[in-house]
């Protein structure tokens, strides 16, 4: 990839990069041009490059043991950043990180990095583009099987090669275009330039624009939004309850207990799947319930789908906007005969909640990007290829009577806008956003 312009610090960045707290191990990283040198200040003479070696991690200021674990000494440009780096692997107490963190410091030339800083620093050295440092960025938050497979596919390039392959194809018809300038006294050049520029991006236009289409990778990050509305007493809390296998909301006999909005995050086979519980509708008594009957509302417009839960002995039809997907479901079949219903559950009994899931599980592969596809997974994405698919609809209405200059410039924008998504172009705009939703450490 190109080299993005943004000047590379020339500081040399320490921080954890295990989680915080307790835990068997830490792993302290830095990176930068005293990384060597710094190593060298707390374990002693350097190990040789590659290799783990035991060492005394001491304060440089005192020489005083702070732990003893491994050391690492990675000398660049071969390393992730792309600039000299150092890992100690020491015990993960509180105190051990402390005092390392606090020694590594006291080196001149060394400071905390910032969240995100070490895969921005990759970046910039060209180990990774954008949409793969985004991808890194979902791989760490990824919480179903789906989504590791989609941000494992993104961080390692999968959406790139697609992105630079369309904005190749966009260039290779530009240049068709500017055959036509550089021959403009010769018209059959021109002529045949032009209508073969355009067989070649009529159907990259088709391309882009079902990519755009789907949006399933960015529904796979968010996960498929399940909201169960009815009235009060359908047992919704009951519901919820039981699919998510603990006490999430109060259940209780009286009608109005829910008011608040109360989300679930679930993983049915490999999937995520939000399940959100809402306040029973019925004319509210009081204020706290109006305004929970108002956010349930909220909840069935947001909702890829919507279970209108009804107790079999007094059915119920749904109160839910016309454009909501609507699923009818019977509860509390414990309690009479309910074979005439598509879904019936009793949330007591836990009967018909298999046969419920499975159903939710199927209803969220088809919403999700459950393959594994390569497709946009955020705005961000959405955005740049929405405004190239824009840039070429504007070129292919005005094709035929249009000069070669205009025709040209309109391609170069929709090639650049493609170029976004992997920071090849715009990347100033975009970068501090994106890396500061990395934790410290990363
Ligand atoms: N017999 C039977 N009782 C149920 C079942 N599900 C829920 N209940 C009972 O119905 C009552 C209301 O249950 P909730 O889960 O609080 O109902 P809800 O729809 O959340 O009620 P609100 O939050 O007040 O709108 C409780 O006493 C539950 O124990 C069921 O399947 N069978
Ligand atoms: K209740
Ligand atoms: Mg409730």
């Amino acid at each position: 990839m190109t080299q993005p312009s943004a000047p590379i610090s020339r500081d040399t960045i320490v921080a954890l990069s295990s989680a915080p707290g307790r835990a068997a191990v830490a792993v302290i990283r830095l990176s930068g041009p005293e990384a060597g040198t710094s190593l060298a200040a707390l374990c002693g003479p350097l190990p040789e490059p590659r290799r783990v070696s035991l060492r005394t991690i001491r304060d440089p200021r005192t020489s005083e043991p702070i732990d003893r674990g491994f050391a690492l000494w990675l000398p660049g440009p071969n390393t992730q950043t792309g600039e000299n780096a150092a890992e100690m692997h020491l015990h993960g107490g509180r105190a051990v990180i402390a005092a390392a963190l606090d020694a590594a410091l006291s080196i001149a030339g060394v400071r905390m990095a910032e969240p995100g800083e070490f895969t921005r620093r990759a970046f910039l050295a060209g180990k990774l583009d954008l949409a793969e440092a985004e991808g890194l960025a979902d791989l760490l938050e990824a919480e179903t099987e789906a989504q590791r497979r989609q941000a494992l596919a993104q961080s390692s390039g999968a959406l790139s090669v697609r992105i630079n392959g369309w904005r190749d194809r966009v260039v290779e018809v530009m240049a068709l275009v500017e055959a036509g300038i550089d021959f403009s006294d010769e018209s059959d050049v021109t002529d045949a330039a032009r209508a073969q520029a355009y067989d070649v991006l009529t159907p990259l236009r088709e391309e882009i624009a079902v990519a755009l289409a789907d949006t399933r990778g960015e529904r796979l990050r968010e996960g498929f939004r399940v909201a169960i509305l009815g009235r009060p007493n359908a047992g919704k809390s009951s519901l919820l309850n039981a699919l998510a296998r603990r006490e999430a909301a109060i259940v209780a006999a009286e009608p109005g207990t829910t008011r608040d909005v109360i989300e679930v995050q679930m993983d049915l086979g490999g999937l995520p799947v939000v399940l959100v519980d809402t306040a029973g509708l019925r004319e509210a008594r009081d204020a706290a319930e109006m305004e929970g009957v108002r956010r349930a509302g909220e909840q069935a417009k947001a909702a890829d789908l919507v279970i209108w839960l009804e107790d079999v002995a007094g059915r119920t039809e749904p109160e839910v906007p016309p454009e909501a997907r609507v699923w009818r479901v019977v509860n509390k079949i414990d309690t009479a005969p309910a074979a005439e219903f598509a879904h019936r559950i009793s949330a007591r009994t836990g009967e018909g909640l298999d046969r419920l899931a499975a159903a939710l599980g199927a209803a969220a592969a088809d919403a999700l990007n459950s393959g594994g596809s390569a497709g946009v997974t955020r705005a961000r994405h959405r955005d740049a290829l929405a405004a190239a698919v824009a840039s070429i609809d504007t070129a292919l209405d005005a094709w035929t009577d249009t000069p070669d200059e205009i025709l040209a410039e309109l391609l170069r924008r929709a090639a650049d806008e493609l170029g976004r998504v992997t920071g090849r172009v715009g990347v100033e705009e975009v970068l501090g956003r994106i890396f500061s939703t990395f934790c410290i450490g990363k």
